[in-house]
């Protein structure tokens, strides 16, 4: 089993995502989360970027220990001798100096020949080496380079004593077997190369960088460059929790590990994406909100049966307290059953059915269901005495320059049907006035109260009501993602309240 090295970036290509700007006290935060998380190099910043760049991975090689510290410089004297100002302090520190190969940045951005291309790039890992001992060359562009050219450049930095070569799939442009077929191809013309360290670093314009990075291991590289979350210039670098968990779960396949502690992963991935402000999407590989969530019912069931029927990655393995079943319109019985039991319900088969029912139907009018919305749901399922009236349906013509009118249905017990309307002084009143009307009492509303029992805008709103009739005080309680109609229901089952305190017989009971 061979082990990959990981060479993690987010300070550096990870802080070129546009809008990001990580301040030293933040850096050095994330390179003692990378340290523990078990990365074998953390390139800090570009020192000659800035006063603040250099002051950041001057201090990050201050205070981290176990894992080598690395600066970006150009081939550019000034560049390297800033760095190597920034990493003096640093226990183990490592200069990586690129220079760009490929016929468009010679040309366009260089404007240099390809002799002078060889000869800048050894005169750089010459200078590199009389500071250090560890100096990386990176081709940039390296899988836009004619094979041969790249072939003499890799040759000639190793002569001038690189220990790593990186070959940067800068632009995202490779596929997998392309890329691949770069590393095989230096591994066959270089002599030499497997002395030092080889490198792969891809960029995801075309969605491919961890393909790319993973298919670079098969065909020899020996490390890995990313960052976390995948963040990075333009689309982005490879996500290393996505390369490590790749080569955690198909070591079968790949035949090689790293050294990461993957338990560290989601509080890496959270603390880098709340000190940089990049979101992680919901559906992100590995460390996203809805990785280890399962929302659809034959696959809820599945994984109550056996996690491995769905799961390939265990979320306990990565940092994740237990995967997650997440209700909702496609969720079935079982995962339905298991949420009230760990709510603490315990309820006959008929009453589940009776609460499931009535949850699909909540299910076609909320995106999401949580807890708050099952226990209300629940509690206003099965905490319930027999009823004299139930409400059918309630309707409102409303407008701010007409006097609110409602009209409501209710059925009785015994199955007979009251309709009636009313005018009110606002919506609740002509609601609550036609429902006096269709069922004959006199009541006074003596409390009204209205709560969000969730959040968002699909939100359950609950309400409370406090009728009295004579010496009679009863409340009602209804639970609906209408606060109109949740206010009828719980001025119904206030009503009913009196029956059943009066002692009135009910026929049956309307549910
Ligand atoms: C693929 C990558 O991610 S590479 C890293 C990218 N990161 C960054 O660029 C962030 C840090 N960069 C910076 O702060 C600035 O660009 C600096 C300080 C490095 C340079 O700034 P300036 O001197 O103002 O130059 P500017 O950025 O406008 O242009 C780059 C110059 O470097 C040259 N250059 C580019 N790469 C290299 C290299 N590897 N080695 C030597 N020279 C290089 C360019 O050809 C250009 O030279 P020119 O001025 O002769 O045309
Ligand atoms: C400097 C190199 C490694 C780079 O960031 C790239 O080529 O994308």
């Amino acid at each position: 089993m061979r082990t990959i090295e990981i060479f993690d970036t987010t300070l550096r290509d990870g802080e070129q995502s546009p809008g990001v700007n990580i301040s030293t006290n933040e850096k050095v935060e994330i390179a003692l989360q990378l340290e523990k998380l078990g990365v074998t190099r953390i390139e800090a910043g570009f020192a000659a970027a800035s006063p603040g760049d250099q002051k950041s991975v001057a201090e990050v090689a201050k205070r981290v220990k176990n894992s080598t510290i690395v600066s970006l410089a150009r081939s550019v004297k000034s560049d390297m001798d800033k760095a190597y100002e920034a990493l003096r302090h640093a226990q183990n520190a490592c200069l990586h100096v690129f220079l760009a190969t490929s016929p468009i940045h010679r040309e366009h951005k260089l404007r240099m020949s390809k002799e002078q291309v060889v000869e800048k790039a050894v005169e750089a890992v010459t200078y590199a080496k009389k500071y250090f001992s560890e100096v990386q060359f990176s081709a940039e562009d390296a899988a836009r380079t004619e094979i041969d050219f790249l072939a003499e450049v890799v040759a000639a930095v190793i002569k001038a004593g690189a220990t790593t070569v990186n070959l940067p799939d800068t632009v995202g442009y490779m596929t997998p077997l392309q890329y691949g077929n770069i590393f095989r191809e230096m591994r066959e013309r270089v002599p030499g190369i497997e002395r030092v360290r080889l490198s792969c670093h891809c960029h995801d314009d075309l969605g491919m960088a961890v393909a790319n990075s993973l298919a670079a291991v098969e065909a020899g590289a020996t490390q890995v460059e990313g960052t976390i979350n995948g963040i990075g210039e333009r689309a982005g670098n490879a996500a290393l929790e996505e390369v490590a968990l790749a080569l955690e779960t198909r070591k079968d396949f790949y035949q090689a590990t790293t050294k990461m502690q993957l338990k560290e992963i989601a509080r890496t991935s959270q603390l880098v994406s709340r000190l940089t402000g990049m979101i992680v999407p919901g559906n992100k590989a590995v460390v996203g909100a809805n990785a280890f969530a399962h929302e659809s019912g034959i696959h809820q069931d599945g994984v109550l049966k056996e996690a491995t029927t769905y799961e390939i990655i265990r979320p306990e393995s990565v940092g994740f307290k237990s995967n997650k079943l997440v209700l909702g319109k496609h969720s079935g019985r079982h995962a339905f059953k298991e949420k009230l039991v760990e709510l603490g319900y315990h309820l006959e088969q008929e009453e589940v059915d009776t609460a499931f029912a009535a949850f699909k139907e909540l299910c076609d009018k909320k995106k999401e269901i949580s807890d708050d919305d099952i226990l209300a749901l629940v509690d206003a399922k099965m905490v319930r005495g027999a009823e004299m009236y139930r409400l059918e349906s309630v309707q409102l013509s409303y407008g701010n320059l007409s006097v609110p009118t409602a009209s409501v249905r209710l059925v009785r017990a015994d199955g007979s049907v009251c309709e009636e309307a009313a005018c009110g002084n606002g919506s609740v009143d002509s609601i609550y006035k036609a429902i006096d009307r269709a069922t004959g009492e006199d009541v006074t509303l003596a409390d009204y109260k209205i709560l969000s029992v969730t959040q968002g805008q699909d939100a359950l709103g609950e309400v409370f009501v406090r009728l009295q009739q004579g010496d009679l005080t009863v409340s009602g309680r209804g639970v609906s993602t209408d606060v109109l109609e949740a206010s009828a229901i719980a001025y119904v089952r206030a009503i009913n309240k009196i029956f059943e305190r009066r002692g009135e017989v009910l026929v049956g009971a309307a549910n």
